[in-house]
């Protein structure tokens, strides 16, 4: 983390306050944005929600973000749907990219058709989020002109300075994927990749989803709704209850969970059964990322509610987004990931209990990382953008011992892992 100094003693911060004091809203602004990164959330938010009520359309946007995720203010999606609405009015197109990422989920809009306008107005515009979502949608897809697109869409939102896209847009250059293979043009932005601090992708060769053929929209068209269709469910055995899912996510998506992941990185930790507390321990050595809903974009959006559908649950049900990679030698030693009485009373406990547990797989290992199941005698080996559901508690709500599992060590390669925890009622404000 680097050096901040104290908010009063930040000459930077005073220029920006001396500003604020005599300049116009857009210098208000800047001083909201200031605060924001200095972590003073409350009187960013006040100078957010002035300069939005005088009409600033990038202000309502961030006041929005704020009410959204309840920074520096409690949490109220609907509050940030109105601001967002009047922004959008004014013609600001990143406005009209969170009303689509938030209509996606359908708990505070409706899931309708102004979902993929609104997307589209964002590609239109050049909102490089908006492509990178709207490129990993067309790259769900078989056919050639869908494929086409989303490399199109990647090269432009990589052009326009977006680091994701261009770690996606590698690997299909690399080995022609949408496009023919570019030799030349993946070796300069290898290069490029490497000086910037990006690591290499893992290969994530996961087959094109399996998608319900009534679902494949016309060749071109947005339709985000869609894509959220999830395919079927192969059960493996009863107690615990656990099935698998083939073909659930993309290339491309496996691909994205890892960049973003890779950036977020640390030490895995478990929690302490007598205090509830996080702690590292030998039960638990990969590194693992954990997502704060203030980072979801879009394109993650629509993965993760993929992924709750998946488990039969809605995503207002799962705690953050988790990405983790195991190096040679790392596991998860047997566990089981319901919470004891400590740990749940320090992590919302309205919630409830962790009562299923979805994990997909984002790349093929090269040898060992199968999750086991010792009580059934189940072995699910990693396959990337296959998924792994299993439930922690029996069908009266109580925890099952049986949902004993394990993440075996992985003995050559890496393995990058997405897991969900679901609890057993709502869990995200929106
Ligand atoms: O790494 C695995 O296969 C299992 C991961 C797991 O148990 C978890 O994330 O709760
Ligand atoms: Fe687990």
């Amino acid at each position: 983390m680097s050096f901040q100094p104290p908010v009063d003693v930040d000459p930077e911060l005073a220029a920006l306050r001396a500003a604020a004091a005599r300049g116009g809203l857009d210098d208000r602004v800047r001083l909201a944005l200031a605060l924001v990164q200095r972590g003073a959330m409350e009187e960013a938010f006040e100078l957010h929600r002035a300069a939005a009520e005088a009409g600033h359309g990038g202000a309502q946007v961030e006041c929005a973000r704020m009410l959204l995720y309840g920074i520096g203010t409690d949490a109220a999606p609907h509050a940030a749907v109105d601001w967002l609405e009047r922004a959008e009015r004014q013609r600001n197109v990143v406005a009209g990219y969170f009303l689509a990422l938030i209509a996606l989920g359908s708990t505070v809009l409706p899931r309708d058709g102004r979902i993929n306008q609104r997307v589209l107005a964002g590609v239109q515009a050049g909102f490089p989020p908006a492509l990178r979502a709207a490129a990993v949608h067309f790259g769900r897809r078989d056919s050639a002109q869908d494929q086409a697109l989303c490399v199109q869409m990647l090269q432009r939102a990589a052009q326009l300075g977006d680091g994701i896209a261009a770690q996606l847009l590698l690997p299909r250059l690399a080995r022609g994927e949408g496009c023919a293979p570019q030799p030349a043009a993946a070796e300069d932005l290898r290069r490029r990749l490497e000086a910037a601090g990006a690591l290499p992708l893992p290969a994530s060769s996961a087959r094109r989803p399996t998608t319900d053929p009534r679902h494949i929209p016309a060749p071109g068209m947005v339709a985000l709704e869609d894509a959220l269709q999830t395919p079927p469910l192969v059960e493996r055995a009863s107690s615990p209850r656990m099935s698998e899912i083939e073909g659930l996510l993309s290339a491309d998506e496996c691909r994205l969970l890892i960049a973003c992941g890779a950036q977020l990185l640390r030490r895995s930790q478990t929690l302490d059964p007598e205090t509830g507390q996080p702690a590292a321990t030998q039960v638990r050595t990969s590194q693992d990322a954990s997502f704060d809903p203030i980072l979801e974009d879009l394109a993650l959006r629509a993965v993760q509610l993929r992924i709750a559908r998946a488990a039969r649950m809605e995503l207002v049900h799962a705690e953050q987004l988790i990405v983790l990679r195991y190096a040679p030698g790392e596991e998860y030693r047997p566990h089981r990931d319901y919470l004891n009485p400590a740990s749940l009373a320090a992590d919302r406990p309205h919630a409830g209990n962790r009562t299923r547990t979805i994990c997909v797989y984002l790349n093929d290992v090269e040898a060992g990382g199968a999750t086991e199941f010792p009580a059934a005698g189940v072995r699910v080996e990693p396959r990337a953008g296959c998924a792994v559901m299993f439930d922690n508690l029996d069908a009266d709500g109580r925890p099952n011992a049986d949902s004993l599992h394990a993440g075996l060590p992985v003995e050559r390669g890496e393995k990058w892992l997405a897991t969900l925890w679901l609890r057993e009622r709502r869990y995200r404000s929106y």
